[in-house]
């Protein structure tokens, strides 16, 4: 049985995709990669044509030579060369200097008035207005103009209002698609079918059943060569601000009245609203941050935070953070939502994991004192599945006719129950869905400036204490603050058994 997120559609028509930045890292990375996967699905329309547009100097052959080199790099042995014959004759290339205004006039050249146009902006938040700018003075916006913004957008409420106002200078919300690619993850979006399609989770979903629920995006890689932007943004604003939250609100929403784009944000927004402020009263208390020091991840020595290359040796930029954070509505009063992430933790593994409440009361003492919780554990990667911990009687015979449990799981692991299905990355599905025209899985105005207003409060505390972060060693769970923030409240963070993976 198929099931459409978003408006219905029976396809799309032959577009241009324009790609601003397309020599910059995450395109290299993820989007031409992406692209290419596509094509290789044959899921892109046969007329689309992709632009690629930089500042750089560069013949159309040394643009699809560098293209086709990092498809290799990034997919290695999926790359083929067949494929790779006709995704070449889509790629175009546009030498434009983003700030120039009067540079876009080329563009008129290598895109059709006559079709949908999509613009990826990945560049820097802070051209935004100047690609809008120099695209209205080509004459190039009308209203089937789509485009695509990179996430964060700003790094405050301030500046991300001051983004969002002057791309909406020129497009409309509907023309707008703001990514936040964990909304493309195949298990992310899962949690709603899984919410909504099961009534067994549907009618337990609320404080009447549920102790606390703890969600975890643990990375094991550094910074990976982004200093500049990393120190300026730090895991609040590079992670929980959007994928944290966004996951949050996924969990925590109310049941949409349809799936269309506008009745799942309608309810995130909800719950970022419902979310209980966290300021300089109660900072101390819900929050921690850290800091990696050197240590060994995955058995391999590793600098600290502080000795990166390009580090400033005085920052005081969180790389990890855990928070308790409440939502004050009917549905969540009283359960604790315990977000952790960080970098150079000892996996990379995110995970939601719901944890039930007791049974009231204990027939079973001999085997446990109190009865464990059933806990729901949503695996959103690596490993993608979804497991739950049962009490199940241990089979056999007693002379004392005693019932002896054991905990158990029932595991559903997507690489085994969809063995033939590959898994794509993020971004194919999120390219596709703006090809498609589908907003419902991008992230509305409203939604970002709602998580930025909770997110702006928890940093101003923190800045106000001018405390630095805690130092945890790399290759570790983060400061032993964080396992303190779940301990005094007699909870413990789920352990988790995977070890693959970076
Ligand atoms: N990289 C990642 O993993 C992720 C990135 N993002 C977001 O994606 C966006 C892009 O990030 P990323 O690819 O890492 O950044 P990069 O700095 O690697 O790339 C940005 C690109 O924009 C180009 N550019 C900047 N200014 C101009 C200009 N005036 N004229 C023409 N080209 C210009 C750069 O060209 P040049 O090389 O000539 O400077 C570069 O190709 C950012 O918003 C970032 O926050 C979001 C999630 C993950
Ligand atoms: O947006 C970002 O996400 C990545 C983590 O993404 P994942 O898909 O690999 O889980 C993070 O490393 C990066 O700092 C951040 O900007």
């Amino acid at each position: 049985m198929s099931i459409e997120i978003g408006e219905t559609n029976s396809g799309y028509e032959p577009i241009d995709f324009v790609l601003f930045g397309t020599l910059g890292d995450l395109a290299r990375r993820k989007l031409l990669p992406s692209l290419y996967q596509l094509e290789k699905a044959n899921l892109l329309n046969a007329g689309t044509n992709i632009v690629g547009v930089a500042r750089q100097d560069m013949p159309q052959v040394d643009y699809a030579a560098e293209v086709k080199k990092n498809i290799i790099k990034f997919l290695g042995e999926t790359f083929c060369e067949e494929t790779w014959q006709r995704f070449e004759q889509r790629l175009d290339y546009v030498q434009i200097d983003m700030k120039q205004p009067e540079d876009y006039k080329q563009l008129c050249e290598h895109v059709d008035a006559s079709r949908t146009m999509v613009c990826y902006f990945a560049t820097p938040p802070s051209i935004y207005g100047d690609i809008c700018q120099g695209m209205n003075a080509a004459n190039v916006i009308d209203p089937s103009v789509r485009v695509v913004l990179e996430k964060p957008i700003g790094h405050d409420l301030v500046s991300s209002k001051l983004i969002n106002e002057q791309v909406a200078e020129f497009f409309n919300e509907k023309q707008i698609y703001r990514i936040d690619h964990y909304l493309g993850k195949e298990t992310v979006l899962n949690l709603i079918a899984l919410r909504f399609a099961n009534s067994i989770f549907a009618t337990n979903w609320d404080h009447n059943c549920i102790d606390h629920v703890q969600i975890s995006v643990a990375e094991s890689v550094g910074i990976e060569g982004r200093w500049g932007y990393f120190d300026d943004a730090g895991q609040m604003r590079d992670m929980v601000q959007n994928h944290l939250l966004q996951i949050l609100s996924l969990v925590a929403m109310e049941p949409p009245t349809t799936l269309d784009a506008d009745s799942i944000r309608d309810e995130k927004l909800k719950v970022l609203k419902a979310l209980r402020p966290i300021n300089s009263s109660n900072v101390g208390v819900k929050t921690v941050r850290g800091q990696y020091i050197t240590g060994f991840v995955r058995g391999e020595e590793v600098p600290g935070y502080l000795e990166e290359p390009d580090a400033n040796e005085k920052s005081k930029t969180e790389t990890f953070v855990a928070i308790k954070a409440e939502i004050d509505n009917w549905r969540w009063a009283g359960v604790p939502f315990y977000l952790r992430t960080g970098k150079r933790l000892p996996n990379k593994t995110s995970e939601v994991v719901i944890y039930f409440k007791r049974q009231p009361h204990n027939l079973f003492g001999d085997s446990f004192t109190t009865l464990p919780q059933n806990k729901l554990v949503i695996r959103l990667q690596p490993d993608e599945g979804v497991e739950i911990t049962v009490m199940n009687k241990i089979p056999g015979l007693t002379s004392t006719g005693s019932m002896d449990l054991q905990k158990s799981k029932l595991n559903l692991s997507f690489s085994e129950a969809f063995e033939a299905q590959r898994i794509p990355d993020a971004y194919e599905k999120l390219l596709l869905e703006v090809m498609i025209g589908n907003q419902a899985l991008f992230v509305r105005r409203d939604e970002i400036e709602q998580a930025w207003t909770w997110v702006d409060s928890i940093k101003a505390a923190w800045d106000s204490s001018n405390e630095p972060p805690e130092s945890y060693q790399a290759g570790t769970w983060g400061p032993v603050s964080a396992i303190a923030l779940l301990a005094r409240e007699d909870r413990s963070w789920y352990e988790t058994k995977i070890k693959r993976s970076k």
